[in-house]
């Protein structure tokens, strides 16, 4: 039965419903034009399209709008795949519905996140400068609702909290259309598209079509953060399908109910959307997020020297095994998001300890967890070493020697089979391992007892990894002050707390991860600080510093200018205070200094050609503070402008 039959059926058991229910006569007369029209096949005119009629409470019908309808008015690619009937609509919104109470109390630190997380939302629907306004002003409180950790629930719940579209959405369907589908999106200007694919989202895994969570919350740290224009964000949804089992059962899923799309078809379908996005807006920039590994250093590899793309979570070139020093004197490529974060911070950490940064190359580093952020810290993290050991080949091969890494296989040595090409750089010699007393799928416990690392940083996505036995072992650490990275995000996935982190290994440690914590008191009148450890702290910044630099491609050099900015950017006094990331409450503070620090690199690599009336020349003269201001004054600010009426 067509989707249209399936609507006038479910519409006249509606209204029955209804009417016995409504007392208000208003909203009885209403409901009975609307489903009157679908009952008699008469069409409604309508003098409006696109996002108009999805804003108009009248001739809205959200996902139950029919492919045919969404083609008519130009909606196609502003609502999620998946056509739903009016039955399944009202089913997934009572099931949201009941399950309200249980939700509110889940969310992963504080028990009324996603309850928040409702009511800004539908602030955000209905008044884009408030929503800004309010956040920026409370970004500590909030940006944990409206980005990490909470942003996890809402992607897990997405399909109960669909109210109204935010952002595109292309499918695997929509092959040959999406060139004229970008013309569906009202704004002229776009200046950031955050996009995903779903196949990874934080640690959650494969949330398909509901992964669009994750761009929407990036993007609210652009402009809060960035100050990039609220009417210039577009996140955007590319559903290829999800291989999550559930998902493709659950019959209210709002996605694509197919496995996902593989090799030349699915690469098809992101060539197809670069090419619409850039042919409308050839000076986007677009952020790649939450990719699974599989895909996300290739795509990295395939566009980055022809469009204005990043990805978030990785920026390494992949390791050519017969080649693998080719890149020695090439430091940056592997400096982005996370990486940057990541050695900001291990240099923190070096300078907590009360030694000089050029120390770093002595730490002795356990990784747990070789995907796509791993393997694109450990790459960071050797070539930072190597520089520092003097930038030749015997530097890098020496630098390679700090590091052991245990993946879900346990520790990886020369002998894994059927290795990463990726990993292979850091896999342990069999020999050397056996002389420590390591050998091939050794346990992280026994990694840890054995090597008493300086560090041991978790991007392994697996919540609690950093058990007792293994933090146990980190008390033998021979560092006189033993840093910890639980990086994986969110909460939940954390490989340890700061509770446990503090009372096991002792008071002396340092702390971060990837979701924020509350400090801890220890209980002898001392504080434990969490630091939070999020590419949050990057990606912001280089957006906007690309933006307004107009550098056609993002250089390695401004990666690189990006994450050394952050690991300067904290005082002395602070680092030795076990502070080594700031505060999220000074996040458009350090998002300036990380744009002018990119937009810097931009003019000396001779790669500006200006933004609006900067243009080439002018930045060329620009003095380092000039530069600040430049960035400054073109960071949007939540005021209300002026509005004037003027006929068409
Ligand atoms: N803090 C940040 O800014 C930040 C940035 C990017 C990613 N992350 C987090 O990093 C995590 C991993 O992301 P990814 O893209 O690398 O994922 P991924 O799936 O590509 O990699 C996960 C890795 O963890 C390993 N692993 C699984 N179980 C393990 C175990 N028991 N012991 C040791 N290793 C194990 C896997 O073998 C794999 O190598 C996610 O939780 C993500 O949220 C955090
Ligand atoms: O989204 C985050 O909070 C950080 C990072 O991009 C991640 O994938 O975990
Ligand atoms: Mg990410």
């Amino acid at each position: 039965m067509s989707n249209f039959s399936n609507q006038i059926r479910a519409s006249s058991s509606l209204i029955k419903r209804l009417k016995q229910r409504m007392t208000n006569p208003a909203a009885l007369m209403q409901a009975t034009r609307h489903f009157t029209t679908l009952e008699g096949h008469r069409p409604t005119i309508v003098h409006k399209r696109s996002l108009d009629i999805l804003h108009d409470p009248w001739f809205n019908k959200g996902t139950a709008f029919s492919m045919t309808e969404r083609d008519r008015l130009d909606l196609r690619g502003l609502l999620p795949p998946n056509v739903m009937t009016s039955e399944q609509q009202i089913q997934r919104f009572m099931a949201d519905l009941k399950r309200l109470e249980v939700q509110a109390r889940d969310g992963p630190s504080d028990p009324y996140a996603l309850a928040k997380w409702r009511i800004l939302n539908r602030l955000h629907d209905r008044n884009e400068t408030m929503y800004y306004q309010v956040l920026i002003d409370n970004i500590e409180e909030y940006a944990p609702i409206v980005y990490t950790p909470t942003v996890g629930l809402v992607c897990q719940n997405y399909s109960g909290l669909f109210r109204r579209p935010r952002g595109m959405y292309f499918s695997g369907e929509d092959r040959g259309e999406m060139m004229s589908m970008v013309y569906n999106w009202p704004a002229e200007q776009v200046d950031m598209i955050v996009v995903t694919d779903g196949s990874r989202i934080l640690g959650l895994g494969d949330l398909g079509v509901q992964g669009i969570g994750i761009a929407i919350g990036k993007l609210d740290l652009y402009v809060a953060a960035a100050g990039i224009n609220p009417q210039r964000v577009l996140p955007v949804m590319i559903d290829v399908g999800t291989n999550n089992e559930k998902l493709l059962k659950d019959p209210l899923y709002l996605g694509l109910q197919e496995h996902r799309l593989d090799g030349d078809e699915y690469i098809a379908v992101i060539d197809e959307f670069m090419e619409a996005v850039f042919t409308r807006w050839p000076h986007v920039i677009v952020q790649f997020e939450d990719f699974q590994s599989k895909w996300a250093f290739k795509l990295l590899q395939r566009y980055r020297n022809t469009y204005r793309m990043f990805n978030d979570d990785v920026q390494t070139k992949p390791n050519d095994r017969t080649c693998l020093f080719y890149h020695v004197y090439d430091l940056s490529a592997y400096f982005l998001g996370t990486a940057g974060v990541a050695i900001a911070g291990l240099l923190g950490a070096v300078r907590a300890q009360g030694r000089p940064m050029i120390d770093f190359p002595k730490q002795k580093i356990v990784v747990a967890g070789a995907g796509s952020a791993g393997i694109g810290v450990l790459n960071a993290a050797r070539k930072t070493m190597a520089r520092m050991l003097g930038n030749n080949e015997a530097a890098f091969e020496s630098a390679g020697r700090q590091f052991w890494v245990v993946d879900a296989k346990g520790l990886i040595t020369e002998e894994r089979e059927n290795i990463d090409l990726e990993a292979l750089p850091f896999a342990r010699k069999v020999n050397e391992a056996s002389r420590q007393g390591l050998r091939e799928g050794a346990s992280l416990a026994e990694v840890v007892r054995v090597v008493k690392p300086d560090v041991l940083l978790g991007l392994s996505a697996v919540g609690g990894l950093f058990s007792k036995e293994v933090l146990e072992a980190l008390k033998g650490s021979t560092s006189t002050r033993p840093a910890i990275f639980a990086m994986s995000n969110p909460t939940k996935n954390a490989e340890c707390t700061p509770e446990d982190a503090f009372s096991i290994v002792g008071d002396n440690i340092l702390f971060a991860s990837g979701s924020p914590f509350q400090d801890v008191d220890l209980g002898n009148g001392h504080i434990g600080h969490c630091n939070q450890g999020n590419n949050m702290y990057l990606f912001p910044g280089i957006g906007l510093g690309t933006l307004l630099s107009g550098s056609r491609i993002i250089s390695d050099g401004m990666l690189q200018a990006a994450a050394e900015c952050l690991a300067a950017y904290m005082g002395e006094e602070e680092v030795l205070n076990g502070i080594i990331y700031p505060s999220t409450s000074r996040i458009r503070d350090i998002t300036k200094e990380v744009a002018a620090a990119v937009v810097k690199e931009a003019i000396k690599e001779d790669l500006a050609e200006g933004y609006r009336e900067m243009d080439a020349r002018e930045l060329q003269k620009l003095s380092q503070e000039e530069i600040v201001e430049y960035v400054k004054n073109n960071m949007w600010s939540p005021d209300y402008p002026t509005l004037v009426y003027k006929k068409d």
